[in-house]
């Protein structure tokens, strides 16, 4: 029935589902079946706990509305077409599971970061799993991410009570090929460094998962960097014997980082075996070829694309396969919308045959989870839409510009500082999801700001040195240069990458209107949605959308600067994530002080996470 496929609408038949049965919206369906081959993955990466699928109704946000209980009845119905085909199917995740919405961060005091929504991902049926650097911001949450009993034997009676964790369920398959914990004095793989295994059609397959060169980690967890990590004998011994594939998992975006590293040091070694990466961190769909036996994607955030790769493998070695030739490997790629019309186009259902009673106690959990942190408490109504790069930045419709007045309103609470003049800076990259017109609830707050940082200050800087700072750290100084390679390069191993996303916006919405956009998409009635152009060959987005507005946004945003003459002390506010930045730009634009950390005092008890809540409270009510 072809309105099936065109309504995410629920069957019905459960009624408690009534409320999630969204969107009623209209949704178009994907372009074309996918292309199965002998090898097919189904991956994701940086979900961020978005579990719960995209629930507003504005555009885009219902091509993303499959919720993770959808998700595991595609997975369901996408194995037994597998079995039907007699083709391998697995289940690939890039990392990235923490820090993003109120499932994996509205936990109450006491709690783990990430450690119920997770409980969730534990229940699909993964093949491998790579490690994130949202994994590794706070010791704790990579602790719950850990703890294998076969290596823990005292420690572990008290760690399955306190962290039911991660890495044992999947039974070393969660890979951190370059990550380690320190527990007790002892470093060692938070999960495993490599996997060996054999398809259910038998082909054997040697993974890794991969972390980029990130150095924001805690305090007793360690990343060593790609280079020297393919240079251990650990590599060398797991990459020597030729398996019917490489499967490359990582955490590490497939163009313009280390991948290559890699590649070239398994290629060295076996210079035809198919070589397949899936890769993440830099939220944008992305695949690249790095030869002809080889494929490397990349699939987006926030549960707004699943990935598909196929590949045709020969027979697996001992079935009378040619696995020495040399012929390029046919491969394709598709970057679906995770909605349930998506679902149920590719696995051939309609709403009454789509769900499975496994998906649907996914869904039921989730909920329950949400009521339980209590998400949907809402603190005001949102006025209008609020964006981050569709509206320009500043202006009232930027979600940067609200953050920028909502400082000083919440930090005013309780504070004796309050009254004396000061600058509040944050970064850009910390605000993460636009707010949309309507409630304004906890889940709201925390998508939009999931980072649970504190406020610091200086005080007495003189406000012409505090007031340059801003200027200073997003580059616009008076050679007009961008900002300062060195800052550049750290801001990106701490895990900043804002910048790649953005310009991948930016870079579908100038093509569009080049191309003349508005009449095209009128006439082929598009919806808004990701446009990706990519360097694999075919069609790569599963629906086709028109590209949402863009608008450049700086790094760094600040509070108004106080109307005061240019020696007068005032305290120069941040959030404590870049704190070893602006100390270091803050001794850039003056040399009366050399300012260390010696100087830096907390401003507030309000966190990052509270910021809009508490101004919601004042000012939309
Ligand atoms: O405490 C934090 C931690 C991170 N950020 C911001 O997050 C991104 C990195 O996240 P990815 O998902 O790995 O892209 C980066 O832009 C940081 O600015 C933060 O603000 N506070």
């Amino acid at each position: 029935c072809s309105d099936d496929h065109t309504h995410a609408a629920r069957d019905g038949h459960d009624h408690s589902h009534a409320k999630r049965e969204f969107p009623s919206t209209k949704l178009a369906p994907p372009s074309r079946p996918l292309h199965w081959a002998s090898l097919n993955i189904i991956h994701t990466t940086d979900s961020h706990g978005w579990l719960l699928g995209h629930q507003k109704t504005s555009f885009p946000e219902p091509n993303y509305s499959g919720d993770f209980g959808d998700f595991a009845s595609f997975v369901t119905h996408m194995k037994e077409i597998a079995v039907e085909k007699d083709v391998d199917l697995l289940l690939v995740d890039s990392g990235d599971l923490h820090d993003g919405t109120g499932l994996s961060d509205g936990y109450p005091a006491g709690g783990v970061d990430a450690h119920a929504s997770n409980e969730f991902f534990k229940q699909l049926p993964y093949d491998l799993l790579a490690i994130g650097n949202h994994e590794l911001y706070i010791y704790n949450n990579t602790l719950d991410m850990h703890v294998s009993c076969k290596v823990l034997k005292l420690f572990c009676l008290q760690a399955l009570v306190r962290y039911n964790n991660f890495a044992p369920r999947f039974n070393g398959r969660y890979l951190s090929s370059n990550v380690n914990i320190t527990i007790d004095g002892v470093s060692r793989p938070v999960g495993d460094r490599f996997a060996k295994f054999k398809t259910r059609k038998g082909r054997e397959v040697t993974a890794l998962g991969v972390l980029y060169d990130f150095t924001g980690n805690d305090k007793n967890t360690t990343v060593q960097p790609v280079a020297d990590m393919v240079k251990e004998a650990w590599f060398a011994e797991a990459i020597k014997d030729e398996p019917d594939f490489f499967l490359l998992a990582g955490h590490m975006p497939v163009s313009k980082d280390n991948w290559p590293l890699v590649f070239n040091a398994v290629r060295a070694v076996h210079p035809l075996t198919p070589i397949l990466i899936l890769g993440g961190h830099t939220h944008i769909r992305d695949c690249l070829q790095l030869d002809g036996r080889s494929m490397s994607l990349e699939s987006g955030r926030y549960m707004e694309t699943v990935g598909w790769m196929s590949a045709e493998l020969p027979a697996p070695k001992g079935h009378g396969s040619a696995s020495s030739s040399s012929k390029n490997i046919t491969f394709t790629r598709r970057y679906l919308d995770p909605n349930r019309v998506t679902y149920e186009y590719h696995t051939g259902r309609g709403n009454f045959s789509f769900d499975t009673p496994w998906g649907r106690s996914i869904t039921k959990g989730l909920e329950n989870l949400a009521k339980v942190f209590d998400l949907s408490f809402q603190f005001g109504t949102a006025p209008h839409d609020f964006t981050i790069n569709q509206a320009p930045y500043p202006s009232n419709d930027s979600v940067l510009s609200l953050m920028a007045e909502a400082m000083p309103v919440a930090f005013s609470l309780n504070n004796s500082r309050a009254s004396l003049p000061n600058i509040m800076i944050t970064n850009s990259g910390s605000l993460r999801f636009d707010i949309y017109a309507g409630p304004f609830t906890k889940n709201d707050q925390l998508t939009a700001s999931p980072f649970a940082d504190s406020f610091l200050y200086i005080p007495s800087v003189p406000f012409a040195a505090a007031n340059a700072v801003l200027p200073a750290l997003n580059g616009a100084g008076a050679d007009e240069r961008r900002r300062d390679e060195t800052v550049e390069a750290e801001l990106w191993a701490r895990g900043y990458v804002g910048t790649r996303y953005t310009e991948w916006l930016e870079e579908m919405y100038r093509r569009d209107v080049e191309q003349g956009g508005e009449a095209r998409h009128a006439a082929a009635n598009l919806s808004l949605g990701y446009v990706t152009t990519d360097a694999c060959p075919g069609v790569g987005d599963d629906t086709p959308h028109a590209p949402l507005a863009f608008n450049n946004i700086p790094d760094f945003i600040a509070s108004d600067a106080p109307a005061v003459a240019d020696d007068t002390p005032i305290d120069l506010v941040f959030v404590d994530f870049i704190e070893s930045q602006l100390i270091g730009i803050l001794n850039s634009v003056q040399k009366d002080k050399t300012y260390t950390t010696a100087d830096i005092l907390s401003y507030t008890d309000v966190l990052a996470t509270e910021v809009l809540g508490i101004y919601a409270q004042q000012a939309w009510n």
